[in-house]
């Protein structure tokens, strides 16, 4: 398999933007000891960053299998299509002003009335207890302890919103399965966390983040039949891509695992949802989560 590695120069432009941001200094909004539990970060600026997504222009997906965003034609050949790097995401016309220039930790909320009323999209990261989704914010936004992570599951209690260069938002969200915490408590994630999947009029994409080093598992497979059922636009996040087989995962690798877990909810879904591969140790996927993010971002704003 003959990968073509390329950095576009339709991207081009709007990296170049991101290169010469000032830093800037950010005073958090709410006290550390406002809701004990839930998030507190740390004050600290971004790095301002610039997204540079690896293209693969001969893809390796089958057509129906491809996530095409709106606005784009593969119809003429898919030799002009352009995918992103360990996705199945073609690249189109919105990919523009993915760079974090800055990122500030804005509240937690125990429900869907106490969250932000700015207006601005956002994006929310669900996914088992554990499964890496406030170390995939952090990598993200190029912060260490922006959100908090444990390797105790259950570490994320609220909704806590990220406001990304003033205009939109990350969101961190509790885990589902197994955790460190009474079982009312964990009845209250699900139930808070799937009323703002239903009803976040702001909202523009679930993130369901799916451990890649193991084999698929039945609450990951049910979550996202969920999220199929209710028509809520989601992309599958697969993490842990930087843990190669071992014979107690299955003994499969990460390529292996996303290939089965695509089978597996195929039936859920009319149109291949998004997906991409990450880790949060190495960084990769985030530069593709970032244009991934813009896409959908700036059509969102337009209509
Ligand atoms: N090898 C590897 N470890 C990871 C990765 N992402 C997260 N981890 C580890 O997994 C553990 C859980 O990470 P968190 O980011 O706290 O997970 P979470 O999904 O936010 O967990 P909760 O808030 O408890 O639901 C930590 O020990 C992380 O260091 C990854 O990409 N690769
Ligand atoms: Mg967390």
């Amino acid at each position: 398999m003959a990968y073509l590695s390329v950095i576009l120069p339709t991207i081009s432009p709007f990296i170049s933007r991101f290169y010469h941001n000032t830093t800037t200094l950010f005073v958090h909004r709410s006290s550390p000891f406002f809701l004990p539990r839930c998030h507190i970060s740390t004050l600290t600026a971004p790095a301002p960053t610039t997204p540079a997504p690896t293209i693969i222009s001969i893809p390796q997906i089958p057509i129906e299998r491809l996530f095409v965003p709106p606005e784009v034609d593969i119809s003429s050949g898919m030799h002009t299509s352009r995918i992103l790097a360990g996705s199945n995401i073609v690249l189109g016309p919105y990919g523009n002003d993915a760079g974090i220039t800055a990122a500030e930790y804005v509240k937690s909320s125990v429900n869907r009335d106490q969250c932000p009323a700015d207006g601005f999209p956002e994006f929310a990261l669900v996914g088992r207890s554990n499964v890496g989704k406030s170390s995939l914010l952090n990598s993200i936004v190029r912060r260490k302890k922006l959100a908090l992570t444990s390797k105790k599951p259950g570490k994320t209690q609220c909704i806590n919103h990220f406001r990304i260069n003033d205009s939109w938002f990350l969101v961190d969200l509790p885990g589902y399965g197994y955790a460190s915490a009474p079982n009312t408590l964990r009845k209250n994630w699900v139930e808070f966390t799937r009323d703002y999947f239903l009803h976040r009029k702001t909202l523009v994409s679930v993130f369901l983040l799916i451990d890649g080093s193991i084999p698929a598992k039945k609450i990951d497979l049910d979550y996202a039949r969920w999220l199929g059922e209710n028509k809520i636009p989601m992309t599958l996040i697969f993490t842990k891509c930087d843990k190669r087989k071992k014979k107690k995962n299955g003994g499969k690798r990460p390529e292996q695992n996303v290939e089965d877990f695509q089978g597996l909810i195929r039936e859920f879904f009319e149109t291949a949802p998004p997906w991409i591969m990450t880790s949060s140790i190495t960084h990769q996927g985030r530069d593709e989560i970032l244009v991934h993010i813009a896409q959908l971002r700036n059509y969102w704003l337009k209509h």
